[in-house]
Formats: C-alpha cells, sequence, structure tokens
C-alpha cells in the first residue's frame, strides 16, 4: 500500500502534507490494517500556531462518487481514442439498462448501491473495455488489493442467527442482487470482496451545490488517500470537510494534538460514526470499537419465531400478532456505560419506542379479572361489516367479503413482514376510561394506546417493567441456547457471537442478582442517543408459520349474526376513522 500512496504522492494530483505518511496502523486489532500518520517534527511553528492544518487536499475529480463518475466517463480525454470513448460508454449503458429490467432494482437504489454498481461492472469489463486510468488505478490497486472482511463475506451463514436483525436481513438481500447481477462475470468471492471494500471506504462527503449560497448535499464518496484515515473515537484528532470555493476534500489535523508533543509519528485518526452502534459498525467496517469512556449503543431485534411462541403473557394470542397489527417494531436499545467503576450493559429505557415495545406488558385490569389486550380470532367479521356499512351496495355479497378478508388476514398475518398493512382491528385494548373511571374497550393504533394508557403505563410502570424483565429474561435464555452452535465460523460472526455473549452475560446476571437493569434508574443523564431504529423488516415472500388448518377461524360464519360490540364500545368512530380504507377496498 505504500506503494499507492508513493503513487498519488507523485502523481501531484493531490497535495500532501510534508508530514503525512502511511502505515500500519498502531491500533491494536487485526483489522486494523493501514493508516494514515503524522510526523510532528514536520509542521512550522506557523502551523501549528493555527487550530488546524491541512493534511490531504483531494480535488474533487480525484474523488469517486455518482456525479464524478458520470463526469469521468462523459469525458473523452479520459480515453485514448474517440472510439474507445464510445465503446465502453455504450457497453456501460447496455449493461446499465439490464440491470434496471432486474425485477427487485428499484428496492436497493441508494448512491452508495449504485457506487457499487458502477465498480461492478467495471472490474467485469476492464479487460475488453478501456477504463479511465484513475478508476483503473484505484480499482486494481486499492479496492481490489485491500484486505478487507465485512459481514457480506459470511452473510448467508450469518442470517441463519441473526436474520431476525434487519440490517443483516437487508444486507443478506443487497448481496442477493449483486451475486444475481454479476455471477455470471465475476467469481462470489470478487463479488463480496468489491461490496464490502466499497462499503468499508465511502464517506458522507458534503458538496457545495452549485445554485444556493450556502447550500450543501452530501454524496456518498470513495476518496483516494483520505480513505485510509483510521477510526477511533476517543483519539479522534482529525476530520474531513470541503473547500466550499472548489470542493476540494480537505483532511484537517487539529494542531493540539502534535503542539508540544515528542515527535514521534502518530497516527491520524477520524470518526467514521461519533455515536458507536456496534452493529452496524461490524456490518459495515468488520470490527467493533473497544469500549473508552463513551456509551456504545446496541439494538436487540427479538427473534420472531421467539414472540411467536412466547407464553409468559395473558394474551389469548400471540405477542409476535400483537407488534404486526399495531405495527410496533420489535427492537429494544441497550447501552453499554461505566457505572461505579463497572463497564457493563444496561436497557436504554431513554428513547421513545420503549413506551410502544412495552403495551403488551401493561398489567391486567382490576387484578387480572380483565385482561388488558384482547385479540378477535374472528376480525375478518369485523372488516365484512365495515365494509358492507361503507359500501351498502355489496351487502348481498356479505359471505363472499367475508371469505376475501378471510383469506387476506390470514396471508397477511402469516407472511414474514413486521407490519400488517390494514386497519388495526384485530386487537381490542380494555382501559379505564381517565374522565369517568368506566371501563371501555376499543381497536387502537399503537400512538393511540400508547396516549390512552399514558396514565396507567405512568402508575404501572414498577410492574409493567417487572413483566418485560421476565419475557427479557426468557429471551436471554432463549438467546443464549440458539447462538452455543454457531452456524459460522468467520472472524465477524466470531465477533458477532462473543459480544451477544457479554450482553446476554452482562445483563442475565443483573436480573438474577437484582442489579440495576435500566438505564434510567442509575439516575444519570445520558450523554449520547443511539442512531435511528432499523426500519421494520419487510419480506412477504416468506411464510412465518404454518398453522394447524383446524386453529383457523371458519371464513363462512355468518357475517349478519356478528356482533363487532364485543369488541368495541365505539365501533361508529372506528368505522368513519377508517371509511376510506373500506371505500378504496
Ligand atoms: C476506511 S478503511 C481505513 C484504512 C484501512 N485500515 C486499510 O488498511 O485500508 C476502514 C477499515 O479500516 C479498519 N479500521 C479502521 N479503524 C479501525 C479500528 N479502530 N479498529 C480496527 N480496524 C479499524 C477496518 O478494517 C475498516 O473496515
Amino acid at each position: 500500500m505504500e506503494e499507492v500512496f508513493r503513487f498519488y504522492l507523485h502523481s501531484k494530483t493531490i497535495l500532501f502534507h510534508k508530514g503525512l505518511s502511511l502505515k500500519q496502523s498502531t491500533v491494536d486489532d487485526p483489522k486494523s490494517g493501514y493508516g494514515l500518520f503524522v510526523s510532528p517534527s514536520k509542521f512550522s511553528n506557523e502551523e501549528l500556531d493555527n487550530e488546524t492544518v491541512q493534511l490531504l487536499r483531494i480535488p474533487k475529480r480525484c474523488t469517486f462518487n455518482i456525479n464524478t463518475l458520470l463526469t469521468i466517463l462523459g469525458d473523452e480525454n479520459e480515453f485514448s481514442s474517440l472510439e474507445q470513448f464510445q465503446r465502453t460508454g455504450d457497453k456501460i449503458k447496455t449493461t446499465l439498462r439490464e440491470i434496471m429490467t432486474y425485477p427487485k432494482f428499484s428496492r436497493f437504489l441508494t448512491e452508495t448501491n449504485l457506487l457499487i454498481l458502477y465498480f461492478m461492472i467495471f472490474e467485469t469489463i476492464h479487460d475488453s473495455y478501456e477504463i479511465p486510468g484513475s478508476i483503473e488505478y484505484y480499482l486494481k490497486n486499492v479496492l481490489m488489493s485491500i484486505e478487507v472482511e465485512s459481514a457480506v463475506d459470511s452473510i448467508e451463514n450469518l442470517a441463519k442467527d441473526y436474520g431476525h436483525y434487519p440490517q443483516i436481513f437487508g444486507l443478506q438481500e443487497i448481496s442477493g442482487l449483486f451475486k444475481d447481477l454479476f455471477q455470471e462475470y465475476l467469481d462470489a468471492s470478487v463479488i463480496k470482496h468489491l461490496y464490502s471494500a466499497i462499503i468499508s471506504r465511502c464517506l458522507e462527503i458534503p458538496e457545495k451545490s452549485d445554485t444556493g449560497d450556502y447550500e450543501f448535499s452530501v454524496h456518498s464518496t470513495l476518496v483516494p488517500i483520505l480513505d485510509f484515515a483510521n477510526h477511533e473515537n476517543s483519539q479522534k484528532n482529525a476530520y474531513f470537510d470541503v473547500d466550499p470555493s472548489s470542493n476540494d476534500v480537505l483532511l484537517l489535523l487539529n494542531t493540539d494534538t502534535i503542539r508540544g508533543k515528542s515527535s514521534k509519528p502518530r497516527e491520524v485518526f477520524i470518526s467514521y460514526m461519533p455515536t458507536e452502534d456496534l452493529l452496524p459498525m461490524l456490518n459495515t467496517y468488520g470490527f467493533i470499537p473497544d469500549f473508552k469512556e463513551s456509551p456504545q449503543f446496541w439494538t436487540i431485534s427479538f427473534d420472531r419465531g421467539f414472540l411467536r411462541d412466547y407464553i409468559g403473557l395473558d394474551l389469548n394470542a400471540d405477542l409476535r400478532l400483537f407488534y404486526k397489527w399495531l405495527r410496533i417494531n420489535p427492537v429494544i436499545s441497550l447501552v453499554k456505560y461505566e457505572h461505579d467503576d463497572q463497564i457493563r450493559w444496561f436497557i436504554n429505557d431513554t428513547t421513545k419506542e420503549l413506551s410502544s415495545l412495552l403495551l403488551p406488558f401493561i398489567p391486567p385490569l382490576d387484578k387480572a379479572k380483565n385482561a388488558r389486550w384482547v385479540y378477535d380470532s374472528a376480525c375478518h367479521l369485523t372488516f365484512t361489516k365495515m365494509h358492507c356499512l361503507v359500501n351498502p351496495e355489496t351487502n348481498e355479497h356479505a359471505t363472499l367479503v367475508a371469505e376475501n378478508y378471510h383469506s387476506l388476514i390470514e396471508e397477511v398475518e402469516l407472511n414474514g413482514d413486521d407490519f400488517i398493512d390494514l386497519p388495526p382491528l384485530a386487537w381490542s385494548l380494555h382501559y379505564k376510561d381517565a374522565e369517568s373511571g368506566c371501563l371501555r374497550q376499543r381497536h387502537t393504533d399503537c400512538e393511540e394506546a400508547t396516549s390512552i394508557l399514558q396514565h396507567e403505563q405512568e402508575q404501572d410502570t414498577t410492574k409493567t417493567k417487572l413483566r418485560f424483565v421476565s419475557f427479557f429474561r426468557d429471551f436471554l435464555k432463549y438467546r443464549k441456547a440458539r447462538i452455543a452452535m454457531p452456524s459460522s465460523n468467520s472472524c465477524i460472526a466470531r465477533l458477532l457471537f462473543e459480544q451477544e455473549k457479554e450482553i446476554i452475560n452482562d445483563l442475565a446476571a443483573a436480573i438474577d442478582n437484582k442489579s440495576t437493569i435500566f438505564f434510567s434508574d442509575l439516575k444519570t443523564a445520558l450523554s449520547a442517543e443511539p442512531n435511528k431504529f432499523p426500519p421494520l423488516r419487510f419480506h412477504n415472500e416468506h411464510t412465518e408459520s404454518n398453522k394447524n388448518k383446524d386453529e383457523l377461524v371458519p371464513y363462512f360464519k355468518d357475517p349478519s349474526s356478528y356482533n363487532p360490540d364485543r369488541f368495541t364500545d365505539f365501533f361508529q368512530d372506528e368505522m368513519n376513522q377508517y371509511a376510506a380504507f373500506f371505500r378504496d377496498g
């Protein structure tokens, strides 16, 4: 890699500070590879008087993002002849046109994926077609030559144990897409290598727009040489920025990190992720940073099968169906934190999403006499009733309408999606009316339920959390057994399993020893927030469980004899609320 450094240094396209060099990283992790270094003695006193000093200036035309690639490929001067320029251009156009016809392609259209797609095309055609020199050099000597491993390398096996993590599931889908598109031309290992090399080196680089005064857009970009800077939040001494006058990318060193220090070379560190969310870091960069002083996060995604089979709650249907109908993301944030000289994992109950996850754990009303939530296994008849009232002309075919709703609901309940895209008319909430104190029941969505129950949630927080902790302890036991025999022994899988075991052991011990489990009980402010939760998983081609057909409610029950008042005191309100759905349907 030193040769690559020398190549760019001598090419004079990129401006280097004379104190900058490339060496093996000082980070004690076999994944750390090469890193950038500065020699403090090479900085003048004048430079050290400033807050920052420029280590690299990389002109926009030397970087690779979707816009710069189009500019390079559209420039005839980048090719040896007009004929070569046209030949390559035509080949790329036809290849892209074919790829666009791939049925699932639009689902994966992100800037990073397009960038990967272009480089895969370059790798496929570079033996027979001319590729502009700057692209070919970077592809051959950087992307294809570096050592890299990300979760995509062992994704098929990882997905067996972690497929319920949306990030792993998503990676499996995208890796399947690139495999489908390029397996005829490239080895599976090359496809994975190129994918990992690009995602681990891409940076979100701002670019000043030509139009607005201070308008910037951000692009997923590969930046030669800057992409050798390693991540270390606790020793971060540099950052990248853009020169708004030229859109050149700059690497800037904070001079206080070298001022008055020994003349020994120091590694340059930037931050890939200011708040360390460990699964995305492992997925993208293939390593998990050591815990220093800042909190680290992990978002647990509950196994959908565990939710389906869990019997510890007094629900008359499974927890998976509850979360699906109410569109609740079955995930919970955890935080690794140092408290009383102990570093361990806590449940991060500072997120607003937790109240939705806890909805099914709110204790029953009146000492268990009244279930809090009731599932209506004949809810297709509520759908039918509303449908026929909104569309009176369908009344005479009510049985047929019921039959249709029955099959639709059966399908959406059993598919692999995390949510059901229908009005939430399957679960009925039982609650005490805040004003009258009377018992009421109604169908609600998650927001409505959270707001209705806010008062009770506050009163019953301790009981609700206790019920959740009991569920969570069972979940930890289930996961411990589940990952006892990992289905992959790749390096990434080992890191992932070790990390999950650490989490399970910490939290199981805390629960068993009655130590603090919830972060809020530490009575201290959390200095960082976790990243946004991963999206709900969408996997409707897959059937999750095969319920015994005998268990299913027959659809032929006479719709006219069905009385929805058994489940709601607000039938008319609900019908008005969802009328548009039934009218459209
Ligand atoms: C943008 S590249 C940085 C240059 C890279 N070290 C190389 O040799 O090409 C990102 C990769 O560097 C490694 N890396 C960066 N920071 C690291 C750290 N703190 N610990 C371990 N590996 C790190 C990971 O392999 C990551 O995927």
